[in-house]
């Protein structure tokens, strides 16, 4: 965690005077956006994305493909309908400088596939991107053929040197520290001379559900996934050689950040509907159902979208969110508020998110007056009453919408920097206002 940055922007975190009651449409899943550009990037024929997440992750996404060659033209959908991206794949080219800003799945999915490109490709990006881990992608790409230039460190910046290919095959990689590992090396699986089988090889393996995610994806554009689910070993993913489909591909709202919506209901009594909200979905934010059921609320999921009612009263909770690790800000938020204490654990690896989140929840939550203590790996939260105060946020966007969560239910709140929600939802602030009416 950085040291506090003066604290030049704050933004006075509305206060709700009542019970929510609206329906908030929530922009489009950066993870599913994301591997859907890398996809339709690596297919053999011109593809759609309807309703892409336009934020800061995405539009790098989309950036850094374009450099290395990649067409993705603004459009409306084959229909006619609904706002698109046309990406039109292309050789990957070199050279070309990626910025990966602070974003996992670019700094993590591109090397891959600046493999695959013809020349240097450097990547590079913010200041927390160089103490994020990258060494599982790296170290994996060389045992598969790749050239790559680093510091050594196992992380940013650094340059691929692209051979127009790459050997692929068998790699063993640790990758508890970052899901992205495993997804990084399948996603561009397909396009290696002999595909690729990934074995993970160290202690437990987070967020599940995004591996889920980028099988269920290459599936659904025609690779074949050999994975522990589908009767192979455990902890190994085969993926075999092959040509890539276009699809058309309508984005499903992003569910985590669904999550800050969700919990205005719970802290103020209310209700949020969310529509849309698919009946499956491979997403980790779907787990809120039953994680904020058990915490107060009840939900219908209808043809609509998700009915979300609170009941007034918030319960806390004892929970591994070790496959949802990116819900924890969201739900640490809620615990500081509720009833009764809370255990949070399975989320060491969020030490190295966009912030230590585990330290920032602590040191943000207990300035409020709060009584949260880290563990190992997570946190022990006991409500206590909170006041108002700034609520810094370390340029990580869910920190911010963490703060606008206690904002409702607190007096005096202010969130410094709440631009920073722009690295997944740029529309934050006004949706949040919109929600209260204002
Ligand atoms: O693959 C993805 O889209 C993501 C995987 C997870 O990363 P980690 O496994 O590094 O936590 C998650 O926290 C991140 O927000 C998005
Ligand atoms: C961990 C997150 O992002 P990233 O994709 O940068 O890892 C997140 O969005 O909570």
């Amino acid at each position: 965690m950085a040291p506090n940055p003066a604290p030049t922007a704050l933004w006075p975190a509305p206060h709700a005077s009542e019970a929510v009651d609206a329906t908030v449409h929530v922009p489009g899943s950066k993870s599913v956006t994301n591997r859907a550009l890398v996809l339709a990037a690596l297919a053999s024929e011109p593809g759609w994305l309807r309703r892409p997440l336009r934020s800061r992750d995405t539009l790098l996404m989309a950036a850094a493909l374009r450099e290395m060659g990649v067409g993705i033209e603004e459009g409306v959908g084959p229909d006619g309908t609904g706002e698109t991206w046309r990406v039109l794949p292309a050789g990957l080219r070199g050279p070309a400088t990626v910025d990966v800003g602070n974003a996992g799945t670019v700094m993590r999915f591109l090397p891959p596939v600046a493999a695959l490109a013809d020349g240097p490709i450097r990547f590079d990006g913010d200041p927390r991107s160089y103490e994020r881990p990258l060494n599982g992608v790296i170290d994996a790409l060389r045992v598969l053929g790749a050239r790559i230039d680093d510091d050594g460190r196992g992380a940013l910046p650094l340059t691929v040197h692209g051979g127009g290919a790459l050997d692929g095959g068998p790699v063993e990689i640790d990758a508890s520290s970052s899901s992205q590992f495993v997804s990084a090396l399948l996603l561009s699986g397909p396009r290696f001379n002999q595909g690729v089988e990934v074995r993970h090889t160290g202690s437990a393996l987070p967020s599940m559900p995004h591996i889920r995610m980028t099988v269920d994806m290459l599936r659904s554009v025609g690779a074949q996934v050999d994975t522990p689910e589908s009767g192979g070993e455990p902890n190994v993913w085969r993926v075999t050689p092959g040509a890539l489909l276009g699809r058309d591909l309508t984005i499903e709202p992003d569910l985590s950040n669904a999550q800050p919506f969700l919990a205005a209901a719970l802290v103020t009594g209310g209700r949020i509907v969310v529509p849309d909200w698919p009946a499956r979905t491979t997403q980790p934010g779907d787990r809120l159902r039953e994680i904020f059921t058990e915490m107060g609320g009840s939900c219908e999921l209808t043809e609509y979208g998700l009915v979300f009612t609170a009941s007034g009263a918030i319960h806390g909770i004892d929970v591994d969110l070790g496959e949802v690790g990116e819900l924890t800000p969201g739900i640490a938020a809620v615990a500081a508020l509720a009833d009764s204490p809370s255990t949070l654990r399975g989320v060491a690896h969020l030490r190295l998110h966009e912030t230590d989140r585990l330290a920032a929840l602590t040191k943000e939550i207990n300035e409020l007056g709060g009584d949260v203590t880290e563990t190992a790996d997570g946190l022990h939260i006991r409500p206590r009453r909170l006041h108002g105060g700034i609520f810094h946020t370390y340029e990580d966007h869910r920190m911010a919408t963490a703060g606008a969560i206690i904002g409702l239910a607190v007096e005096g709140v202010r969130i410094e920097n709440v631009a920073t929600t722009a690295k997944t939802l740029p529309d934050f602030p006004e949706l949040w206002t919109g929600m209260l009416g204002a």
